[in-house]
Protein backbone atom coordinates (compact mmCIF):
# COMPACT_ATOMS: atom_id res chain seq x y z
CA UNK A 1 0.00 0.00 0.00
CA UNK A 2 2.78 2.53 0.43
CA UNK A 3 3.26 4.66 3.12
CA UNK A 4 -0.70 5.79 3.13
CA UNK A 5 -0.83 9.29 4.22
CA UNK A 6 1.36 7.50 7.14
CA UNK A 7 2.53 10.65 9.16
CA UNK A 8 -1.29 11.69 10.14
CA UNK A 9 -2.40 7.76 10.69
CA UNK A 10 0.49 6.75 12.81
CA UNK A 11 -0.07 9.90 14.60
CA UNK A 12 -3.93 9.41 15.59
CA UNK A 13 -3.36 5.40 15.71
CA UNK A 14 -1.97 2.94 18.26
CA UNK A 15 -3.67 0.05 17.78
CA UNK A 16 -3.74 -2.61 15.51
CA UNK A 17 -6.68 -2.81 13.44
CA UNK A 18 -8.49 0.00 11.87
CA UNK A 19 -11.67 0.59 10.37
CA UNK A 20 -12.21 3.21 7.51
CA UNK A 21 -15.28 4.50 5.53
CA UNK A 22 -14.71 6.48 2.44
CA UNK A 23 -17.51 8.56 1.76
CA UNK A 24 -18.12 11.84 -0.88
CA UNK A 25 -20.75 12.67 -3.63
CA UNK A 26 -21.32 10.41 -6.24
CA UNK A 27 -19.73 10.31 -9.71
CA UNK A 28 -17.01 13.20 -8.71
CA UNK A 29 -15.23 10.10 -9.50
CA UNK A 30 -12.98 9.63 -6.87
CA UNK A 31 -14.01 6.97 -3.52
CA UNK A 32 -13.59 3.94 -5.56
CA UNK A 33 -10.89 4.66 -7.50
CA UNK A 34 -8.97 5.75 -4.13
CA UNK A 35 -10.23 2.76 -2.76
CA UNK A 36 -8.60 0.33 -5.38
CA UNK A 37 -5.81 2.74 -6.18
CA UNK A 38 -4.75 2.38 -2.04
CA UNK A 39 -5.36 -1.73 -2.07
CA UNK A 40 -4.08 -2.61 -5.81
CA UNK A 41 -1.50 0.33 -6.31
CA UNK A 42 -3.32 0.69 -9.40
CA UNK A 43 -6.29 2.63 -11.22
CA UNK A 44 -9.26 0.36 -12.17
CA UNK A 45 -12.54 1.48 -14.03
CA UNK A 46 -15.27 2.11 -12.08
CA UNK A 47 -18.72 2.17 -11.96
CA UNK A 48 -21.18 3.76 -9.77
CA UNK A 49 -20.97 2.42 -6.13
CA UNK A 50 -24.62 0.94 -5.42
CA UNK A 51 -24.12 0.24 -1.89
CA UNK A 52 -20.59 -0.20 -0.46
CA UNK A 53 -17.18 -1.75 -1.36
CA UNK A 54 -14.79 -3.33 1.59
CA UNK A 55 -11.17 -3.87 1.15
CA UNK A 56 -8.89 -5.28 3.45
CA UNK A 57 -5.54 -3.47 3.69
CA UNK A 58 -2.56 -4.59 5.68
CA UNK A 59 0.51 -2.25 6.04
CA UNK A 60 3.26 -3.16 8.41
CA UNK A 61 1.30 -5.69 10.30
CA UNK A 62 -1.47 -3.67 10.50
CA UNK A 63 -5.12 -4.01 9.05
CA UNK A 64 -7.32 -1.77 7.71
CA UNK A 65 -10.78 -2.37 6.95
CA UNK A 66 -11.80 -0.01 4.36
CA UNK A 67 -15.78 0.62 3.22
CA UNK A 68 -16.29 2.49 0.51
CA UNK A 69 -20.14 3.83 0.08
CA UNK A 70 -21.38 5.16 -2.58
CA UNK A 71 -22.36 8.63 -3.18
CA UNK A 72 -25.58 9.25 -4.71
CA UNK A 73 -28.11 11.33 -3.42
CA UNK A 74 -30.25 8.52 -2.88
CA UNK A 75 -27.36 6.34 -1.09
CA UNK A 76 -26.32 8.98 1.01
CA UNK A 77 -29.27 8.39 3.44
CA UNK A 78 -27.43 4.93 3.91
CA UNK A 79 -23.78 6.04 4.82
CA UNK A 80 -25.25 6.27 8.77
CA UNK A 81 -26.63 2.93 8.72
CA UNK A 82 -22.75 1.49 7.98
CA UNK A 83 -21.38 3.87 10.65
CA UNK A 84 -23.64 2.40 13.11
CA UNK A 85 -23.15 -1.77 11.86
CA UNK A 86 -19.11 -0.72 11.89
CA UNK A 87 -19.42 -0.15 15.46
CA UNK A 88 -16.45 1.83 16.51
CA UNK A 89 -14.87 3.41 13.18
CA UNK A 90 -11.31 4.78 13.59
CA UNK A 91 -11.29 6.91 10.74
CA UNK A 92 -13.89 8.77 7.64
CA UNK A 93 -12.27 9.88 4.61
CA UNK A 94 -14.19 12.59 2.92
CA UNK A 95 -13.16 12.58 -1.06
CA UNK A 96 -13.56 15.69 -2.62
CA UNK A 97 -13.72 16.34 -5.88
CA UNK A 98 -11.80 19.70 -6.32
CA UNK A 99 -12.74 20.58 -9.43
CA UNK A 100 -16.23 20.77 -8.59
CA UNK A 101 -17.36 24.12 -7.52
CA UNK A 102 -20.69 23.77 -8.16
CA UNK A 103 -21.53 21.33 -5.86
CA UNK A 104 -19.30 22.61 -2.73
CA UNK A 105 -22.12 23.29 -0.41
CA UNK A 106 -23.61 20.15 -0.99
CA UNK A 107 -20.23 18.85 -0.07
CA UNK A 108 -20.11 21.27 3.05
CA UNK A 109 -23.48 19.69 4.07
CA UNK A 110 -22.54 16.45 4.04
CA UNK A 111 -19.06 16.78 5.65
CA UNK A 112 -20.86 19.03 8.50
CA UNK A 113 -22.84 15.78 9.43
CA UNK A 114 -19.72 13.61 10.61
CA UNK A 115 -18.75 15.41 13.67
CA UNK A 116 -22.25 15.17 15.37
CA UNK A 117 -22.57 11.65 14.37
CA UNK A 118 -22.70 9.63 17.31
CA UNK A 119 -21.54 6.31 16.13
CA UNK A 120 -18.29 8.19 14.34
CA UNK A 121 -17.57 10.34 18.32
CA UNK A 122 -13.99 8.90 17.84
CA UNK A 123 -13.32 9.11 14.51
CA UNK A 124 -10.96 11.69 12.95
CA UNK A 125 -11.41 13.35 9.96
CA UNK A 126 -8.98 13.43 6.49
CA UNK A 127 -10.72 15.05 3.45
CA UNK A 128 -8.69 14.09 0.45
CA UNK A 129 -8.82 17.20 -1.97
CA UNK A 130 -8.82 14.97 -4.87
CA UNK A 131 -8.15 15.48 -8.42
CA UNK A 132 -5.38 17.52 -8.04
CA UNK A 133 -3.94 16.25 -11.60
CA UNK A 134 -6.70 18.96 -12.72
CA UNK A 135 -6.03 21.96 -13.93
CA UNK A 136 -8.79 23.60 -12.47
CA UNK A 137 -8.67 22.02 -9.64
CA UNK A 138 -9.01 24.09 -6.00
CA UNK A 139 -6.17 24.12 -3.62
CA UNK A 140 -6.64 22.02 0.20
CA UNK A 141 -6.25 25.86 1.34
CA UNK A 142 -8.85 27.04 -0.70
CA UNK A 143 -10.63 23.74 0.27
CA UNK A 144 -10.05 24.84 3.91
CA UNK A 145 -11.95 28.08 3.60
CA UNK A 146 -14.90 27.09 1.71
CA UNK A 147 -15.80 24.63 3.93
CA UNK A 148 -14.67 26.21 7.08
CA UNK A 149 -13.30 23.78 8.31
CA UNK A 150 -11.62 25.14 11.18
CA UNK A 151 -15.21 25.05 12.83
CA UNK A 152 -14.57 21.32 13.55
CA UNK A 153 -13.29 21.32 17.02
CA UNK A 154 -14.35 18.40 18.58
CA UNK A 155 -12.62 16.17 15.86
CA UNK A 156 -8.85 15.52 14.45
CA UNK A 157 -9.16 16.62 11.05
CA UNK A 158 -7.10 17.09 8.39
CA UNK A 159 -6.71 18.04 4.58
CA UNK A 160 -4.53 16.06 2.35
CA UNK A 161 -3.90 16.90 -1.28
CA UNK A 162 -4.41 13.79 -4.12
CA UNK A 163 -5.11 12.47 -6.63
CA UNK A 164 -6.48 8.76 -7.41
CA UNK A 165 -4.75 8.45 -11.09
CA UNK A 166 -1.27 9.20 -10.25
CA UNK A 167 -1.60 8.26 -6.21
CA UNK A 168 -0.63 11.27 -5.22
CA UNK A 169 -0.99 11.95 -1.55
CA UNK A 170 -2.33 8.57 -1.03
CA UNK A 171 1.12 6.54 -1.56
CA UNK A 172 4.51 8.38 -0.95
N1 LIG B 1 -8.56 13.10 -13.35
C1 LIG B 1 -8.95 12.38 -12.30
N2 LIG B 1 -10.01 11.55 -12.42
C2 LIG B 1 -10.39 10.83 -11.35
C3 LIG B 1 -9.70 10.92 -10.10
N3 LIG B 1 -10.33 10.10 -9.23
C4 LIG B 1 -11.34 9.52 -9.91
N4 LIG B 1 -11.38 9.96 -11.19
C5 LIG B 1 -12.35 9.55 -12.22
O1 LIG B 1 -13.67 9.91 -11.82
C6 LIG B 1 -14.63 8.92 -12.25
C7 LIG B 1 -15.52 8.39 -11.14
O2 LIG B 1 -14.72 7.80 -10.09
P1 LIG B 1 -15.33 6.81 -8.94
O3 LIG B 1 -14.18 6.50 -8.04
O4 LIG B 1 -16.06 5.71 -9.57
O5 LIG B 1 -16.39 7.75 -8.21
P2 LIG B 1 -17.15 7.51 -6.82
O6 LIG B 1 -16.84 8.67 -5.95
O7 LIG B 1 -16.81 6.16 -6.30
O8 LIG B 1 -18.67 7.63 -7.26
P3 LIG B 1 -19.95 6.84 -6.65
O9 LIG B 1 -19.60 5.39 -6.67
O10 LIG B 1 -21.07 7.21 -7.58
O11 LIG B 1 -20.15 7.36 -5.26
C8 LIG B 1 -13.82 7.81 -12.87
O12 LIG B 1 -13.91 7.98 -14.26
C9 LIG B 1 -12.41 8.05 -12.36
O13 LIG B 1 -11.44 7.59 -13.27
C10 LIG B 1 -8.57 11.80 -10.00
O14 LIG B 1 -7.91 11.94 -8.94
N5 LIG B 1 -8.26 12.50 -11.13
MG1 LIG C 1 -17.88 4.51 -6.13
Amino acid sequence: MGAFASRFWFMMFRAKEYKIVVVGLDNDGKNTTTLYKLHLGEVVTTHRTVGSNVEELVYKNIRFEVWDLGGQDRLRTSWEMYYRVMQGTNAVIFVIDSTDRTRISLMKDELYRLPGHEDLQNSVILVFASKQDLKDAMSPAEITNVLNLHIIKNHDWHIQASCAVTGEGLIA
